[in-house]
């Protein structure tokens, strides 16, 4: 159905264009051609007209870019939803309760009601461009969040109206913070009995330190809730359900001045005045004015002025404008769509500092990939500066190397529209850029990113001979954590290898935190992850899209291995392999190096008289940083080690692979002889709760050897800090929401590596070795 929906759509722009050659210019061509070939695909569509707007690019200072942000089921996939079906793509209203939402397109997100991967959807509204991108909640997938406002220019935070902020908005609202994002809120589910404008409106002011300004007063309240006064129009805004079946697409604007609620006129003139007041406290354009024009009657402020003036505050991030409704009962969704339009930045009125020395020239900043088993990796871009073309070479700054891009794409959510060309401000889907990964700076050729550096040399915004060159014009792209769970995985079959092979290394491209590795003495395929969820997910992942069974092994701790003491040893090769004799003898010796705040920190120094051959010497330290990857304990990556290499004799004749063979092997006697220590990763834990939860969540800590770092107030809340090792923390999402009855939410961060205490450890080798 989905995809018949957006055939139609597709097609319906395709029609659109060719009856109107004026705006199409030299494109119509294509365009003509591209219709033909997809009418006789799909013969069946109807030939109706939608809009020029939706294919062409607008107007930079038209184009929205924009996340929808929020904790987990405050609503944000219902309200995209609703966007959607109003703005006219969809024709049904998609619902998460029943798995056929537009953006959750993944099975288990319809599935499990969730959002996994940030969809990306193009529509117009109002004239204007969105490209909107919906976030998931969980905090497994806080990469996927990072990434998406990374290339954001404005984002709408969903609320839920009877909860006010929850722990994960207050982790998106500092994401957003962190990139400047200008913002507004929305107030959603307004329909719940326990809805309470003002409590939320205070915890915004509380627990995010923002400055609500209050732009609309809800009409009712719970099941009564219909509509909404507009405190800039003055106006009601009137939704008139006569039944359940009612999709909110028809209301009524009436003016306040025919209210005939005493009441609700008096509230709606009060917060008017706080708001013009509000206003003009962060403004000092709309101070002027007030006081000039309006200082005996601040009701007679034209509502335009009083919209520019927000406008201007929500850019500069003084305050975020708060509206209310509820997706689910298709109230409100449509001022929140002109409130995106009439506040929320252009492309244009972000500084992007980076961007400007490329001037007219392409400057992209590829921000996910997604794998399409037809048209191989699909590149998400956002236009910094200049115009995107298909079927053109552009230069990958981060790689150093030149790709062709065989088409341009427009995004709705799994469906996409094909273009000619986009210009700065969009955000394109891009086919054949076949090295191109999230984070990586797209430019038009490699003389542009020259052209570009010496404008910024010139204007002495990079340093001349720095070390970062060439990528100094490297836009910043998205940092990857590091995974703390690891598995085994295996095929059904021997026969299936080279298939899971093929789907784990899609997924890595589309999803960064996925590592993947092969254990060298088993063979074995290794997944490593972000949490539980994330494991789960990609296990059923290579089920549902590759096809294939697999088997996992038990989730596992990412441990590492260090050394206690200081040991020194040598070891001699001497083998003859068919008549060539390989003779070699190294002199090695480790101790413990305190750098262990890093997860792959370790180092390798030569003794003075150690004069080495450059292959030689390469040969060396191949074998050093082979035996780094596997531990003599149990095989975990060594960390917190130095090695010296005190001596090397090579005789004439050995192969390289012998040197670095003989030295693996040196190593692995001499970490032996040093006392190996394992690390375990300690996490930062932060639990949000009710207070009357937190003496048994503290106890359940205490079993988990977690430490508690402190215990702060949030308002009604209770923040507890602890640091608890990341073995202890196996499901913990189910003890705790048991334990507090749903009522806390909690983030979990890799902190440091710490040695475990000698019975631990020896509890730890003795299950490893299968013996308890
Ligand atoms: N009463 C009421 N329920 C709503 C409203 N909007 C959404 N819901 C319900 O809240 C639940 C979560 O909605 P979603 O739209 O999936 O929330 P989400 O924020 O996208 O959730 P994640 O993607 O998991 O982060 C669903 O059961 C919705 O039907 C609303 O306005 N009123």
């Amino acid at each position: 159905m989905l995809h018949r929906l957006a055939l139609e759509k597709t097609l319906r722009c395709f029609n659109s264009l060719v009856r109107c050659p004026r705006c199409l210019r030299n494109e119509a061509e294509t365009w003509c051609r591209w219709k033909l070939q997809w009418k006789r695909n799909y013969s069946f569509l109807p030939d109706d007209v939608k809009s020029v707007r939706s294919v062409v690019n607008p107007d930079i200072s038209r184009i929205r870019n924009i996340g929808i942000m929020a904790h987990i089921d405050a609503g944000k996939t219902t309200t995209t939803e609703r966007m959607l079906y109003y703005s006219g793509y969809t024709r049904a209203l998609g619902d998460v309760d029943d798995g056929d939402t537009v953006t959750d397109f993944m099975v288990q997100e319809r599935e499990r009601g969730i959002t996994i991967q940030s969809a990306a959807v193009t529509f117009d509204w109002n004239e204007h461009r969105i490209n909107l991108i919906d976030t998931p909640g969980h905090v497994d997938f806080t990469l996927e969040v990072e990434r998406a406002l990374r290339v954001l220019d404005g984002a709408v935070a969903v609320f839920d109206a009877s909860a006010g902020v929850e722990a994960q908005t207050l982790t998106v609202w500092r994401q957003a913070d962190k990139h400047c994002v200008p913002r507004v809120c929305f107030l959603n589910k307004m329909d719940k009995p326990g809805a309470c404008l003002l409590y939320s409106i205070e915890s915004i002011k509380k627990k995010l330190k923002a400055n609500p300004v209050l732009l609309q007063i809800p009409i009712g309240s719970g099941k009564g809730f219909m509509g909404l006064v507009d405190l800039i129009t003055k106006e009601q805004v009137i939704w008139n359900v006569k039944s359940s079946s009612e999709d909110g697409r028809v209301f009524q604007k009436i003016p306040l001045s025919s209210c005939e609620n005493a009441q609700l006129l008096s509230q709606a003139k009060e917060a008017r005045g706080s708001l013009i007041e509000q206003v003009a406290d962060l403004d000092d354009e709309f101070a002027e004015l007030l006081l000039g024009e309006f200082g005996e009657d601040f009701d007679a402020v034209p509502s335009e002025k009083l919209q520019a003036a927000v406008r201007r505050v929500t850019l500069a991030r003084k305050g975020v404008p708060v509206l209310c409704g509820s997706a689910l009962k298709n109230k409100g969704v449509q001022p929140l769509l002109d409130a995106i339009t009439a506040y929320l930045p252009a492309p244009n009125e972000r500084h992007l500092h980076l961007a400007r020395w490329y001037k007219d020239d392409l400057c992209a900043l590829a921000f996910k990939v997604l794998h399409d088993k037809q048209r191989g990796p699909l590149v998400f871009v956002r236009i910094y500066s200049g115009t995107m073309k298909t079927q053109s070479s552009v230069h990958n700054i981060n790689r150093n190397a030149t790709e062709r891009m065989s088409r341009l794409m427009m995004p709705f959510a799994d469906q996409h529209v094909e273009i000619p060309s986009l210009t700065a401000g969009n955000i394109a889907l891009t086919v054949g850029l076949k090295q191109t990964v999230t984070g990586d700076t797209i430019v038009s050729s490699k003389a542009s990113a020259v052209a570009a550096e010496r404008r910024a040399l010139k204007d002495g915004a990079v340093e001349r001979g720095s070390e970062q060159r060439p990528s100094s014009l490297a836009l910043a792209g998205v940092e990857v954590p590091e995974p703390v769970f690891f598995c085994t995985i295996e095929p059904p079959t021997m026969a299936k290898q080279a298939d899971l092979e093929h789907a784990l290394k899609c997924l890595q491209r589309q999803d960064p935190s996925l590592k993947v590795r092969t254990d060298t003495d088993s063979g074995q395929t290794i997944l490593c992850g972000m949490g539980e969820l994330h494991i789960e997910i990609i296990h059923d992942r290579i089920r549902r899209e590759y096809g294939i069974e697999t088997d996992l092994g038990p989730l596992q701790v990412a441990y590492r291995e260090t050394v206690l003491h200081t040991a020194s040893t040598t070891d001699t090769l001497d083998r003859t392999l068919g008549d060539k004799r390989h003779v070699v003898t190294v002199g090695l010796s480790v101790s413990p190096w305190e750098d262990t705040t890093s997860s792959t920190s370790c180092d390798i120094i030569y003794k003075e008289e150690v004069e080495l051959h450059p292959d030689v010497r390469m040969a060396v330290e191949n074998g050093i940083q082979s035996s780094y990857l596997h531990g003599p304990l149990l095989g975990y990556p060594v960390l917190g080690v130095s090695t010296s290499v005190e001596s090397v004799c090579v005789q004439p004749g050995t192969s390289m692979a012998m040197v670095s063979a003989c030295v693996s092997r040196c190593m692995l006697k001499v970490l032996r002889q040093a006392g190996g220590q394992l690390l375990e990763p300690l996490m930062s834990l932060e639990i949000t709760l009710e207070e009357g939860h937190l003496s048994s969540v503290l106890g359940d800590l205490a079993q988990r050897r977690g430490a508690i770092h402190d215990i702060q107030s949030r308002h009604d809340n209770k923040v507890v800090l602890a640091s608890v090792p990341l073995a202890e923390m196996m499901g913990y999402s189910t003890v705790l929401r048991t334990l507090t009855s749903g009522n806390a939410t909690f983030s979990l961060q890799l902190s440091s590596y710490e040695a475990m205490s000698p019975q631990e450890q020896s509890v730890l080798l003795h299950k490893m070795a299968g013996l308890s």
